[in-house]
């Protein structure tokens, strides 16, 4: 699909700078990047990431979307998510709160779990619509083996730097073998002229531990640390935004940063298009106890006893508790009041 020519993002709305991060510089193990790749995941949990080689995938999996978007509600619907808290399928606009009084989001999402990407053409976890099907082969499961792969290298980075044994993280993530809540996810928000602020997905952070994102419109807002205004993040042609989830600032005992942000409508003239992004969501293992990993590392056993008393580094969900908890409360079909959404934080409760 031929991409148009997109309206500027505006130079007169507050942004924030992400360090610029070189995923080839990172693969062959530049030292200086390694370190500006953790000043960024610690200080703000954000960054981007350019030359990850995966512009091709991109390209296909946003006309995926495309393809999948245009289908008939009730088509979509067919593969609808569900309320139970799994989060594979589809997810219409309006299903999912944004903030404690119920309000509906505004973006409608497709979500593919990575087992079934890469089990492919043996389904894993569930069926998905022709659009899909049809574009498994040639470019949902070549985007998620290279996202993977791409959030693995950073893994193993983090785990170096955490001071844990060798493989430590990779065991908890890809490399136990078992299913988890990894999925890509495309998402397309209606143009639909409502408020700058108007939230089009709520304030949060992420559930699991690496998010690997591609947009090409603004709207993407983060809430850097010690700041009260809500600042945009630019989309920048061929850089992929990155961010450290919940599941990894649990284990390492707050020192990855999992930053609060939110989704409101493309600022300026770019507010007349429909904003579509995507995602890779890394996640750990099903089975995997969300844990500060104390035990192995004096690193991450020191910033435990440092940390704020009120952080709860021992949750005692597992990952899947963890991400079905927040996927289910956050639906508006399960809300009871405020007490639901309240039931779908993570690390960002009490923080807005
Ligand atoms: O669409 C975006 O730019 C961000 C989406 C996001 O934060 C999410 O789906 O968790
Ligand atoms: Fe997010």
């Amino acid at each position: 699909m031929p991409v148009p020519t997109l309206p500027p993002f505006p130079d007169n709305v507050p942004t924030h700078p992400l360090l610029v991060i070189d995923y080839g510089l990172l693969k062959s193990g530049d030292s200086e990047e390694k370190d500006r790749l953790w000043t960024a995941a610690t200080e703000l949990g954000f960054w981007y990431l350019k030359n990850h080689g995966a512009d091709e995938e991109v390209n296909g999996m946003f006309d995926m979307g495309a393809e999948t978007m245009a289908l008939p509600t009730e088509e979509k619907m067919k593969f609808t998510q569900g309320d139970a808290g799994v989060s594979f399928g589809y997810k219409a606009a309006g299903a999912s709160a944004v903030d404690a009084e119920g309000n509906p989001d505004t973006v409608e999402f497709l979500n593919v779990s990575k087992d079934d990407a890469l089990s492919y053409p043996k389904p894993a976890r569930r069926i998905y619509p022709h659009t899909v099907n049809n574009r498994m082969g040639s470019t949902i499961t070549p985007f998620v083996r290279k996202s993977v792969d791409i959030n693995d290298t950073i893994l193993a980075i983090f785990n170096e730097k955490l001071g844990l044994p060798e493989g430590t993280l990779d065991s908890l993530h890809t490399g136990s073998g078992e299913y988890s809540g990894s999925e890509t996810r495309v998402i397309k928000s209606r143009a639909a002229g409502l408020p700058a602020d108007r939230m089009a997905i709520g304030a949060h952070t992420d559930f699991g531990s690496l998010s690997f994102l591609h947009n090409r419109l603004g709207g993407l807002q983060v809430l850097p640390p010690g700041v009260e205004e809500w600042q945009y993040v630019r989309p920048l042609p061929g850089h992929a935004i990155c961010n450290v989830g919940d599941a990894l600032s649990v284990m390492s005992g707050g020192i990855l940063r999992s930053n609060i942000h939110r989704v409101v409508p493309p600022p300026g003239d770019q507010s007349k298009l429909d904003r579509w992004s995507l995602v890779f969501f890394f996640r750990p293992g099903n089975p995997v106890l969300l844990r500060a990993l104390t035990d192995q590392s004096s690193i991450i056993a020191d910033a435990v006893k440092n940390a704020d008393e009120s952080i709860n580094f021992n949750p005692g969900e597992t990952a899947e508790e963890w991400f079905v908890r927040r996927v289910r409360y956050q639906l508006l079909s399960n809300r009871k009041g405020p007490e639901t959404w309240m039931a779908s934080r993570g690390t960002e409760k009490g923080r807005v």
